[in-house]
Order: C-alpha cells, then sequence, then structure tokens
C-alpha cells in the first residue's frame, strides 16, 4: 500500500496565490490492478493557467491541477514498463494509481544530458504552445519583426529562438537585467527591461521604428494596449496568454487581451487579418479574416450581420470603415 501526499486547493485564490490557500493531505492509494501502473512523481509543473483555471475547474478541496515528470515504479500495463517516465496530468502528488489511458510516454531515448524537466518546458506543453502560435497563428515569416512578451518564460524564451531559427528580427521584454541578459544570450536582436524603461511606447518604438508583424501575447492588461498602435497593416497577434491580469480582483477595461479572449490553445483557432477594419469606439482597431466575426478589445465578441453593421452584445458601438454604424 503506498501513501501519496497531495497539495490542495485549500480554498479559492483571492488576488495573488498564498501559502495558505494550499493543503498537504495524504491519501492512501489502492494496489494496482491489471492494466494498471503506479507512478512516482518526478518534477510537478506550475504554470500560469492554473490561477486562472483553478477559479473554473476546481472547487475547493480538489488536488491542484497539473502536469507532471514521473517514473514508473509498479506496472501490470507491458506499454509502461517499470523504469520509463511518463508525462501525467495527475495534478500535484507524489504518487498515483492509473491505467495509462492519459499518459504520454517520454522519449525512450531522451539524451542522458538533457533534463527530464524539459518535458514540462521547451520539449512540452510551453514549448508547443510556442511552435504552434508562430507557425500556425502567427504564420510568420522570414524577415518578419517579432515582439514577444514574458520573453524570459517558459513560452516566450521558445517563442524568440524559434523566431530567429526562422529568420525573423525579434523583441523581447522581461521584467529583470538577468532575464534581459539571458535573452541575449539566447540571440533576441533587441531586448529591454520593460519595469525599469521610463517609457513602454518609447522603448517598443526604438526596438522596431517600423512596427510589428507579429506579436506573441503572454501579457495582456495595459501592455497590451500599449503594443496595439506599433502592429502593422496585416499584422498577426497570438493571443497566448494575459497572465498581468490573472491576479485582478477588479477587471480591468479598455484594453485587447483578456482571459477571455486566450484563442490559443494547442489546438490552433484563427483570428485577424485582412479585408474588414473595424474602428472601436475606444480607439482599438479589430481585423477580422472573414469580415463577420470580430474579437473587441474588451472580451465581448460582436457578429456582424452582413459584413458592414456590428451589433455589440453589451450596447457599444462599433463604426466600420465604410461609414455604416
Ligand atoms: N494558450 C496556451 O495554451 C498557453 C498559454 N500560456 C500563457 O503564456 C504565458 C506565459 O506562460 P509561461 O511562459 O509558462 O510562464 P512562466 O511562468 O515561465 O513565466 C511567466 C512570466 O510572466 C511574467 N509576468 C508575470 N506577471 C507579469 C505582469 N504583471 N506583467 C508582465 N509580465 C508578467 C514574469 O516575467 P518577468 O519577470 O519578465 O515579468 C513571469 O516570470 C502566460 O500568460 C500563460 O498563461 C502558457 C502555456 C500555454
Ligand atoms: C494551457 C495553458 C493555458 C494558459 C492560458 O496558460
Amino acid at each position: 500500500m503506498v501513501v501519496s501526499k497531495a497539495w490542495t486547493l485549500r480554498q479559492h485564490f483571492q488576488g495573488f496565490p498564498k501559502a495558505s490557500d494550499f493543503h498537504l493531505r495524504e491519501e492512501t492509494l489502492p494496489q494496482p490492478k491489471n492494466g494498471q501502473v503506479l507512478l512516482e512523481a518526478v518534477f510537478l509543473s506550475v504554470d500560469p493557467y492554473m490561477r486562472p483555471y483553478s477559479q473554473t475547474m476546481m472547487k475547493e478541496g480538489d488536488v491542484m491541477i497539473g502536469s507532471q515528470v514521473a517514473k514508473v515504479i509498479q506496472s501490470y500495463n507491458p506499454s509502461f514498463p517499470v523504469g520509463c517516465h511518463v508525462v501525467s496530468d495527475c495534478g500535484w502528488r507524489s504518487h498515483w494509481v492509473c491505467d495509462g489511458a492519459e499518459l504520454t510516454p517520454v522519449l525512450p531515448d531522451w539524451p542522458q544530458d538533457i533534463p527530464l524537466s524539459l518535458a514540462l518546458g521547451a520539449i512540452g506543453m510551453p514549448g508547443l504552445t510556442a511552435l504552434y502560435g508562430l507557425e500556425e497563428v502567427c504564420e510568420i515569416k522570414k524577415g518578419e519583426t517579432l515582439l514577444v512578451n514574458a520573453a524570459a518564460g517558459a513560452v516566450g524564451s521558445v517563442v524568440g529562438q524559434i523566431a530567429k531559427i526562422k529568420g525573423c528580427r525579434v523583441v523581447g521584454c522581461a521584467g529583470t537585467d538577468t532575464k534581459v541578459s539571458y535573452l541575449k544570450e539566447l540571440g533576441f536582436d533587441q531586448v529591454f527591461n520593460y519595469k525599469t524603461a521610463t517609457s513602454l511606447e518609447e522603448s517598443l518604438r526604438e526596438a522596431a521604428p517600423h512596427g510589428y508583424d507579429c506579436y506573441f501575447e503572454n501579457v495582456g492588461g495595459k501592455f497590451s494596449s500599449v503594443v496595439m498602435p506599433q502592429m502593422r497593416e496585416y499584422g498577426r497577434i497570438a493571443v497566448c496568454g494575459s497572465i498581468s491580469m490573472y491576479n485582478d480582483t477588479t477587471p480591468q477595461t479598455g484594453i485587447l487581451s483578456t482571459p477571455q479572449t486566450v484563442i490559443l490553445q494547442h489546438t490552433v483557432q484563427h483570428h485577424t487579418t485582412d479585408r474588414y477594419t473595424v474602428h472601436t469606439t475606444d480607439g482599438y482597431t479589430v481585423h477580422t479574416t472573414d469580415g463577420y466575426t470580430v474579437h473587441t478589445t474588451d472580451g465581448y465578441t460582436v457578429h456582424t450581420t452582413d459584413g458592414y453593421t456590428v451589433h455589440t452584445t453589451d450596447g457599444y458601438t462599433v463604426h466600420t470603415t465604410d461609414g455604416y454604424t
């Protein structure tokens, strides 16, 4: 019989998460049966999504959601022999018994000198998010200029490196000088510390005087409002996350990327670029691909009935470029 330790959500987070929001409890696991395996955690992941998703996906007392790299320590399933490593979504727990259906094997020829933790980072979900966001959402092309924020993080650091490999000019920002030095080492073209910059707007403009073709959005909130006017025509934005808002206790207004508008989610959905331009009453410009569906700056979705008239769900008026309201 194995006793597992599990971190649970004692109470929903209010503002910034606190240690007292969590509770460590012990659970006695059943003996694995035929077809099942017993896992032992090697690395647990702590990711930004846990903050907003805990609100909707969890109830108080649940084990914290999350992925881990685990080692199989008992096996009655030939697909997962003892000693192999897997990625499991079993949350923040030290041990777990399961049938293997939700397990992803870590590559059997994983190089000895590469830490297994990277299966939760550059070679895992964050790395794939970076890749799909660049290739399928931004459809990034050689010679283009890309901006990424939270650039030294798990997603951002991979975004910048892939964009460099693809022949782009990469601008990144981060919140400490140490992170800024790291981004230079990674080969980013222009980097700055957004916390010490006198003006975010000016730093962004200096880094790319002709504007940005692609914006990999990790931060949202006020940051995105400053970036929007510096997007070039036909620019593309991968709205990956809005970490600056996850701990908000009162909703921000008048901004583009909110947790509700995160549209990059592994299977990448689609958004903006050409044809119709819609000017919102608050000065933001929204480009649609088809002239019919428009994502507004405030998280509301507006549907045009004919490509010209836009009805908002909340009573705001949206003016189209051709003068129709
Ligand atoms: N759509 C999807 O499928 C996925 C989305 N994401 C999203 O991508 C983003 C980055 O995730 P990930 O790389 O894993 O995160 P990390 O935990 O690796 O890095 C997060 C970094 O964000 C920066 N940050 C935190 N608060 C703020 C703030 N208020 N303003 C500006 N920057 C801030 C900090 O860096 P600094 O010191 O530079 O401020 C922090 O270290 C998140 O928004 C996340 O939700 C991640 C994975 C998948
Ligand atoms: C899977 C991760 C999602 C976000 C929004 O972080």
